[in-house]
């Protein structure tokens, strides 16, 4: 599978870095608006996990000023959408007037009724969502045990993800550009309950609010099974002492599997590793390896390629889910 990137950032570059260790997706191209990223010049970016950006080759790569050009390669089977969320949709339609099939990082939209018709716009396995929680280590086991019942259904959840101000995304409140924290951030979430429980027919939640998006909630969810227990809390907290936590405590019918990670201003962490309380009172604690952070996004990339080359989709890329987690936010604003 051959991919172009369209705007090198943060994700661009976590993406690229899986590409070079990926033995069933190449990056062939990329398109920048800026001169010195056109030249390989990448050491500007930054993000919140992974190395800076470095000085990349670019001499066997086919570079770009605008994904007007990039379009028109023959030689590229795949868009890897990587621009703010507001220039999503727009570049989706682009790719698919010229017969490209497309890779979007989350959110796939900045609401239900866009993501939900980009969606049913595509042709069948067109459309791919980066929703990676399912592909991180610490969230795997839920979402494997969730498709191979090894612990029965999933019956309960309690989800967590919460970050310090994003001063680095000015307009993160804006809900034309970002979305504010349910669509930038709390959709990960979404995702991942709607893809272990279904579809909440209802959502009761209580939350702060910043030029009136919600900012910092506390959610319980309605399920039309009436023993479903789901809930998930997080957003922006003020204090810049923990830039990040995020984790979940999932029960199954045989077991409960809990994680929780933090990340600290002094650089410490504190962590519950992956933990399988079992009924019979016996608990495991699975080896989740080295850490290292862009191996959920080798996972990924090489997922988009199996479903490009099979065109079965893969319900933890499929737009519909994608759609349905911009629902689940919306339900709680
Ligand atoms: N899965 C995950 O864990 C994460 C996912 N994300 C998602 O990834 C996506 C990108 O986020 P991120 O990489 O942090 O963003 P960045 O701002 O770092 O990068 C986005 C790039 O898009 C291009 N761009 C920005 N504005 C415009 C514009 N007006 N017109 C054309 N191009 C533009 C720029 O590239 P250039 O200068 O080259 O044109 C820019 O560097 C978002 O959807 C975000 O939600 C973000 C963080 C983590
Ligand atoms: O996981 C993430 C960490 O926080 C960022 C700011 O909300 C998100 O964009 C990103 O998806």
């Amino acid at each position: 599978m051959r991919v172009g990137i369209v705007g090198v950032g943060f994700m661009s570059w976590i993406h690229y870095l899986a590409y070079q260790q990926s033995s069933q997706a190449e990056l062939v191209a990329f398109c920048s608006r800026d001169d010195k990223k056109r030249s390989g010049d990448w050491r500007g970016i930054q993000g919140n996990f992974g190395p800076p950006g470095e000085q990349i080759d670019v001499s066997k790569m086919n570079v770009f000023a605008s994904i007007d050009e990039m379009l028109k390669d023959d030689s590229i089977d795949v868009i890897d959408v990587c621009l703010p969320p507001s220039l999503h949709a727009d570049v989706i339609r682009a790719c698919y007037a010229a017969g490209k099939t497309v890779f979007c990082e989350k959110p796939l939209a900045l609401n239900y009724d866009t993501a939900h018709a980009l969606a049913n716009e595509a042709k069948p396995g067109q459309l791919m969502v980066a929703h990676v929680l399912p592909l991180m280590n610490e969230f795997a086991l839920v979402y494997q045990a969730a498709q191979d019942g090894r612990y029965g259904k999933p019956i309960a959840g309690r989800f967590k993800r919460t970050i310090s101000p994003p001063d680095w995304i000015p307009d993160f409140y804006d809900p034309k550009t970002v979305g504010g924290p349910l669509v930038d951030l709390h959709v990960h979430d979404a995702h991942l309950i709607r893809v272990l429980f279904g579809m909440p027919t209802a959502a009761h939640c209580v939350c702060t609010r910043k030029d009136g998006v919600p900012k910092y909630y506390e959610t319980v969810f309605a399920f039309e099974e009436s023993d479903r227990v789901v809930s998930c809390g997080g957003g922006v907290m003020d204090s810049p002492a923990r830039p990040f936590t995020h984790g979940y405590e999932v029960t199954f019918e045989k077991a409960t599997i809990q994680f929780e990670f933090a990340a600290y201003a002094d650089g410490s962490t504190a962590h519950i590793p992956v933990t399988v309380l079992h009924n019979d009172g016996t608990l495991d604690r699975p080896d989740l390896g080295d850490g290292d952070p862009i191996a959920a996004f080798l996972r990924e990339v090489d997922l988009v390629a199996t479903c490009f080359h099979s065109k079965n989709m893969s319900p933890i890329l499929d737009p519909k889910m994608a759609a349905d987690a911009l629902k689940i936010c919306e339900m709680q604003m």
